[in-house]
């Protein structure tokens, strides 16, 4: 294992490549633009490395061209320079004309975004709107920014406006740039007949420009036989599990509970089985020290999913521990960033949970989508009336593997729960979330094989997103987002509603915010359009900066309910239709077709 906060996947980290671009005449134009341009220049690679930083908490890295950029011979001596050093993402700035075809960023697989100055001097707006053209004409989509109101020539200053579109904009762009060339890694086939692990490789290719690697779950088992996992880490890992995974009651009928010595044989092969599926994913230099080089490797995953049910758990313990461990941001060797570990194989949902977590860094809840309760339901089955947030309605969010532990909502930023960067999560709050959740004896009818699954209550208050990709035969991926809360409910109103369920599995009550339109008429209503079983959700309301990953990837959005003041695509969007139309997001994603190729 790498060190802690250290990246763990082949390929460095993709820099953001500056582009200033300036009026080619020499004699005078060009001379009297240098110092701002480049200057601009500067000014974003500094917002981008003080506000931006790598899911392993490095400060993002900026690369500025050599030159001003006047004419192709300097665009093509950038492009060159930015090969070189990795540059996965490009911003142009300018404060003046240029030459629209003659300066752009030509390299279809690049996210781009170009900064025009709003000043007028010099015609920057005039020339941003002639790359932008020269972009869409040629199906280069790129962002235009364009602040609200005219600066000086001599301000030095980004305006607030274009700040937060360069953020968005680098953001998601640096999702897109992180994933590709990774792999998803299938552990096991397709569980239960769940569509989201029939994994289809073309998506992964055409789609995110990630490949897919298939290995069998019996891979586990001779790994566990054949003790090929470090046994030093493992004792470590046990010792720790022992002392912080309070176990909770035992849901089985007393005839099917399984003794003292046979719990404790699974607390064993559950750690194997979390250190295995690691190393599977991500290698680990220790078992080439043992001897294992090829599975030192690992299989550069920077997502996975495990089937486990049923052939797995029918007759072995579950993966709810290792998927809740794994997903979190820290285990037995402390804070780490989590991993991406969806259960039952859903790759579908492993690719939302993977927006999240390259959007914002940090770990995500992965659940089922159970349950809606109308007020009319809740008050039949409690006696009790839903008040506040949950007054129109809750959706139950419950799963039995894959929510992280930092889902319990222990976390907390200006004293208000949060799920935050590993980085930012003190020690302290990592046993708040330890103290909060409770493993349980897995359900015997459902899991025959045993295992413990986690239970927690997520806290409310916490402003939360509910994403999800599916496909769609002759349409190709969609997305679908719901920004809204995590809510706390009175706790007898939670106990009823809860023990229907299974509780033993951790619960999340979840108020999507309405717009009184659409698939958000009403709680419901969201519910009833959610396109699949699972959703995966993400701290903080980041539906805009999904909207603009999914853009530049060519993945409609399906379903949103962001305020259209936050929504920023590519330009060449605005020639569909207007920006509120799902329609437009369609047949523009449709007109370009998936970023790394047409293969759906
Ligand atoms: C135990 C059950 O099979 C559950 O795992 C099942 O209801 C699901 O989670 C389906 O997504
Ligand atoms: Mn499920």
């Amino acid at each position: 294992m790498a060190a802690q906060g250290d990246y763990r996947l082949i390929g460095s980290l993709p820099k953001i490549g500056i582009r200033p671009v300036i009026d080619g005449r020499r004699g005078g134009v060009r001379e009297s633009l240098e110092g701002q341009t480049m200057g601009m220049a500067k000014a974003v690679a500094e917002l981008l490395t003080k506000n931006l930083r790598y899911p392993n908490g490095k400060p993002v890295e900026c690369v500025i061209a050599d030159t001003t950029i006047g004419g192709v011979a300097e665009a093509a001596r950038t492009a060159e320079k930015f090969a070189r050093e990795g540059v996965g993402v490009s911003i142009t700035v300018t404060p003046c004309w240029c030459y629209g075809s003659e300066t752009i960023d030509m390299d279809p697989y690049i996210p781009k975004a170009i900064w025009g100055f709003n000043g007028t001097e010099r015609p920057g707006a005039v020339y941003l709107a002639a790359a932008l053209a020269a972009h869409n004409q040629k199906g280069l989509p790129a962002f235009g920014i364009y602040g609200r109101d005219v600066q000086d020539a001599g301000d030095t200053t980004i305006p607030e406006d274009v700040k937060q579109k360069l953020l968005q904009f680098a953001r998601a762009g640096l999702a897109v740039a992180i994933m590709r060339g990774k792999s998803y890694l299938a552990i096991g086939g397709v569980s239960m007949g769940i569509a989201g692990s029939i994994v289809d490789p073309d998506f992964f290719e055409s789609y995110l420009g990630m490949r897919v690697e298939y290995v069998d779950m019996s891979e586990l088992v001779r790994r566990i036989e054949e003790k090929i996992y470090d046994e030093e880490e493992y004792e470590k890992a046990l010792a720790w599990v022992k002392q912080n995974c309070k176990e909770g009651r035992d849901p089985n009928p007393p005839a099917r509970q399984a003794s003292k010595e046979r719990k404790d044989r699974e607390w064993e092969t559950v750690v194997k089985m979390t250190l295995i599926i690691r190393d599977l994913m991500v290698g680990n230099p220790k078992l080439a020290e043992l001897g294992y080089l090829e599975e030192a490797e690992g299989h550069n995953a920077i997502a996975a999913g495990f089937q486990g049910q049923r052939q797995w758990t029918d007759h072995f313990p579950n993966g709810d521990f290792t998927e809740a461990i794994l997903n979190s941001s820290f285990d037995w060797n402390g804070l780490r960033e989590p991993f991406i570990l969806a259960t039952e194989n859903d790759s579908l949902n492993a690719v939302a949970m993977l927006f999240g977590h390259l959007l914002t860094n940090t770990a995500q809840v992965f659940a089922d989508v159970r349950t809606y309760w109308s007020p009319e339901a809740v008050e039949r089955v409690t006696g009790r009336k839903l008040t506040g947030l949950a007054s129109n309605g809750i959706i139950h969010l419950i799963n039995s593997g894959s929510a992280a532990l930092d889902g319990t909502g222990q976390q907390s930023i200006d004293g208000q729960p949060a799920i935050k960067p590993f980085w930012e999560i003190t020690p302290e709050e990592v046993k708040k979330c330890l103290d909060a959740a409770t493993w349980h004896p897995a359900i015997r009818e459902y899991f025959r094989g045993g295992g413990f699954s986690v239970s927690f209550l997520t806290k409310g208050g916490m402003p939360v997103t509910m994403s999800r990709i599916n496909i769609v035969k002759g349409l190709g991926p969609v997305l679908q987002i719901a920004e809204g809360y995590t809510v706390d409910l009175p706790e007898d109103i939670h106990y009823f509603l809860n023990e229907r369920t299974n509780p033993t599995w951790p619960t999340t009550w979840f108020v999507p915010i309405l717009t009184g339109k659409g698939p958000f008429k009403d709680v419901y209503s969201v519910m009833n359009n959610w396109g699949a079983n699972h959703a995966a959700v993400s701290y903080g309301h980041i539906g805009a900066e999904l909207i603009t990953l999914a853009s530049i990837l060519r993945i409609p959005v399906c379903m949103h309910n962001v305020p259209e003041e936050r929504i920023f695509r590519p330009s060449a969007w605005g020639a569909f239709g207007p920006v509120d139309s799902v329609d437009t997001d369609y047949r523009a994603c449709q007109n370009l077709g998936p970023l790394y190729g047409r293969g759906m």
